[in-house]
C-alpha cells in the first residue's frame, strides 16, 4: 500500500531538553486506519504536531505523497490543509458561538466561495451526523456530540490524511461505535488516510489496518493488529493491556499450539469466526 505520509527517522525535543521523539521511522498506507499506541508520555501527541506542522522536526523527515515537507510559508500551508487534526479535548478545538460558524471556520479561512463553504459544511454535519445540532451554542453541546462537530470543523479543509489524538476517550460505548464507524466510512467511502492516538485497546483489532507502539519516543513494536496482540508483553511493559478479543485469541492461539490431533484447525477457524461475528456486531 502506498504510504500517504510518513516519518524517516523523525526526531524531536522540547525546549527544556526533552526529547519526544527519536529516530521514528512510520507510514500510513493511503486509504488506512493506523493506530499509534503508547503510555502516557510515549510520544503520540508531539508525533502528531509533528505531522501537521505546527512542530518543526529537528532532524528526520515527514513525507506526504513521497515528498519531503517544506517549512516554509507555503510548504506549511499545504501541509496543514492535506493534513487534519482533531485534538483530544474539543474544547480546545470549538471556539464560534455555534455549530454552523465553527464548522465553516475552516473553509471561510481557506478563502473559499461562500457557496463552496456551505456545501462542504452541509456534507460535514451530514457525514458525522451533527446537521440537527447546525444552530446550537457549541458549549451547550455533549462531549460526544463536541467530538463529532469538532470533525466536522476539519472535514469541510477535505484533509488526505485525517489524525485524531484518542478520539474515543471519554465517550460511551454507543459514542465510542458511531466515532469508529464514521473513520471507516471516511476510509471507504472517501480513501481517506486516517491515524488515531488510543489508549483504547479494544478498538484496535475492530478498526485498525496497521499499528504502532510508541514508547520512550521510539517505535517499539509494529504490524497488524493481530501481530501486536502477539506480543502481549511489550504491550503490558507499556502500561497496555491486550483487548478483550485478542486476550480470547492469546488464549485460543496457545490451544492453537497444543497436540490435539486435528483440533488447531478448528481452533484457528474458531478465532477467525469470534473475530467475524464482533465486526458484524460493530458493522465493521
Ligand atoms: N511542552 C512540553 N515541554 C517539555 N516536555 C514535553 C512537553 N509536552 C510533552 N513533553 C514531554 O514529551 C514526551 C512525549 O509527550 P507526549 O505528550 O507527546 O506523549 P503522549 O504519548 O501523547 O502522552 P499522553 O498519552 O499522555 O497524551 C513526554 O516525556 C512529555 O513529558
Amino acid at each position: 500500500m502506498n504510504p500517504a505520509i510518513e516519518t524517516k527517522e523523525l526526531c524531536y525535543a522540547y525546549e527544556d531538553g526533552t526529547t519526544a521523539l527519536d529516530h521514528i521511522t512510520l507510514s500510513a498506507g493511503r486509504g488506512s486506519i493506523t493506530g499509534i499506541l503508547g503510555a502516557n508520555g510515549a510520544g503520540k501527541s508531539t508525533l502528531f504536531l509533528n505531522l501537521n506542522g505546527v512542530f518543526t522536526p529537528k532532524s528526520g523527515q515527514v513525507l506526504l505523497d513521497g515528498q519531503p515537507v517544506k517549512y516554509d510559508r507555503k510548504g506549511l500551508a499545504a501541509l496543514r490543509r492535506r493534513v487534519g487534526i482533531v485534538f483530544q479535548d474539543p474544547d480546545d478545538q470549538l471556539f464560534s458561538a455555534d455549530v454552523y460558524r465553527d464548522v465553516s471556520f475552516g473553509g471561510v479561512n481557506l478563502g473559499l466561495e461562500p457557496k463552496e463553504v456551505r456545501r462542504r459544511v452541509e456534507e460535514a454535519l451530514e457525514r458525522t451526523g451533527t446537521s440537527a445540532l447546525r444552530d446550537r451554542p457549541t458549549h451547550a453541546l455533549s462531549y460526544g456530540q463536541k467530538k463529532r462537530v469538532a470533525i466536522a470543523g476539519v472535514l469541510v479543509m477535505e484533509p488526505e490524511v485525517l489524525i485524531l489524538d484518542e478520539p474515543t476517550a471519554g465517550l460511551d460505548p454507543q459514542g465510542v461505535t458511531e466515532i469508529m464507524r464514521l473513520l471507516v466510512q471516511l476510509r471507504d467511502s472517501l480513501g481517506m488516510t486516517i491515524l488515531i492516538a488510543t489508549h483504547d485497546m479494544d478498538i484496535v483489532p475492530l478498526y485498525c489496518d496497521y499499528a504502532y507502539l510508541l514508547g520512550g519516543g521510539r517505535v517499539l513494536l509494529e504490524g497488524t493488529p493481530d501481530d501486536l496482540f502477539a506480543n502481549p508483553e511489550a504491550l503490558r511493559a507499556n502500561h497496555l493491556r491486550l483487548p478483550r478479543i485478542a486476550h480470547l485469541m492469546e488464549v485460543l492461539r496457545q490451544a492453537d499450539g497444543l497436540d490435539t490431533h486435528g483440533a488447531p484447525a478448528t481452533i484457528g477457524a474458531a478465532r477467525r469466526e469470534i473475530l467475524r461475528l464482533l465486526k458484524e456486531e460493530e458493522k465493521v
